[in-house]
């Protein structure tokens, strides 16, 4: 028996990032968004397996190793069953690119497992499961727009009114998630910068409930950009052109190096994509939409 999960990507509407804490992870404010880029992760019963097939997956582990493979491994310990997945990913999400990618796939595995050895159980226990793999795995269950506070794990759904049109510029490369946390440690200590708390943006969340793609993208911050744009200095150049063209908002996603656009409607973000593209400020431009629901059995 087999069983196909279909799964978003994330860009964050807003990353603020706490102090530094004890057990090595930064408290957030994380406003997390899927969007219509999608990995497609098939679990079917055998040997415990990961396979990956995509245009573009450079870096992504085939053993155990694998964020979906222990995810199985996870949820067979859970349920006291054998880990018997044999697990083929199907690869939209770029790697290393601030969308959580590993996070999806670790989410599909545990929603198509669940599916194969425990139909019945609760959303609720495959997040907690997915908290233990990674700060970003409950939120790929859970997809829409939603605020995670604590390393972002700890979700609230936010509502939303109507639909928003993203272009998403592929970096060449990947960023390293701990990588970037740590340089945003290291400007902040250069800079003298203490970190404060960080809070919910009240005008992005207007912005939200009210369907204002204009006052998204004026509200979009990111604190790891600083980080990002560090590490990879080039990053500066993309956003700067997206804004040119005429995003209603520019950042990057998450860690990067992936940048985010926000555009009016649908039309406008094919024009933007394509002006990318023209300048050749990416590896790639991709349209995209959002919210999009959650790791969903197909
Ligand atoms: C930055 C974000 C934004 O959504 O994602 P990406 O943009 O990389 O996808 C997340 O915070 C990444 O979440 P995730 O990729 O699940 O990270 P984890 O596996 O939990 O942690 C990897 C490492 O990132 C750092 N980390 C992560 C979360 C957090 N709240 N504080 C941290 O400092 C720690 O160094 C940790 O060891
Ligand atoms: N299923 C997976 N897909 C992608 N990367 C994975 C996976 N499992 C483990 N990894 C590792 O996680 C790293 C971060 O990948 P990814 O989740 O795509 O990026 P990000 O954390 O920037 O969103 C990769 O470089 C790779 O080494």
């Amino acid at each position: 028996m087999s069983v196909t999960v279909r799964v978003p990507a994330k860009v964050n509407l807003q990353l603020g990032v706490g102090p530094l804490r004890d057990d090595g992870y930064h408290d957030l404010v994380n406003v997390f968004h899927a969007v219509s880029l999608f990995d497609e992760v098939t679990v079917t019963e055998g040997p415990l397996a990961v396979t990956v097939e995509g245009a573009s997956i450079e870096g992504v582990p085939t053993g155990p190793e694998n964020l979906a493979a222990r995810a199985a491994v996870l949820l067979a310990g859970h349920l006291g069953v054998e880990a018997a997945a044999s697990i083929h990913i199907r690869k939209e999400i770029p790697v290393a690119g601030g969308m959580a990618g590993g996070s999806a796939d670790a989410a599909a595995a545990l929603l198509g497992c669940a599916a194969l050895w425990n139909p019945g159980l609760p959303l609720k226990t495959l997040m907690e499961l997915g908290g233990q793999l990674g700060s970003d795995v409950p939120f790929a269950l859970l997809g829409g727009t939603a605020v995670g506070v604590g390393r972002g794990e700890v979700l609230t759904p936010l509502p939303t009114s109507g639909e928003y049109h993203w272009i998403f510029a592929l970096a060449e490369g990947g960023l390293s998630t701990p990588a970037v946390y740590a340089e945003c440690d290291r400007l902040r200590a250069a800079f003298e910068e203490h970190a404060v708390w960080p809070h919910e943006s009240p005008a992005l969340l207007a912005a939200l409930a009210e369907g204002d793609a204009k006052a998204l993208g004026a509200a979009l911050t990111n604190d790891l950009q600083p980080a990002a744009l560090s590490l990879m200095p080039s990053l500066q150049r993309t956003i700067a052109a997206g804004r040119d063209f005429g995003a209603l908002g520019a950042l990057v996603s998450g860690s990067g190096p992936t940048c985010a656009f926000l555009a009016g409607d649908a039309e406008h973000a094919a024009d933007i994509a394509a002006a990318l593209r023209g300048a050749g400020v990416a590896r790639a431009a991709v349209a995209a939409s959002g919210p999009v629901p959650g790791a969903t059995v197909l």
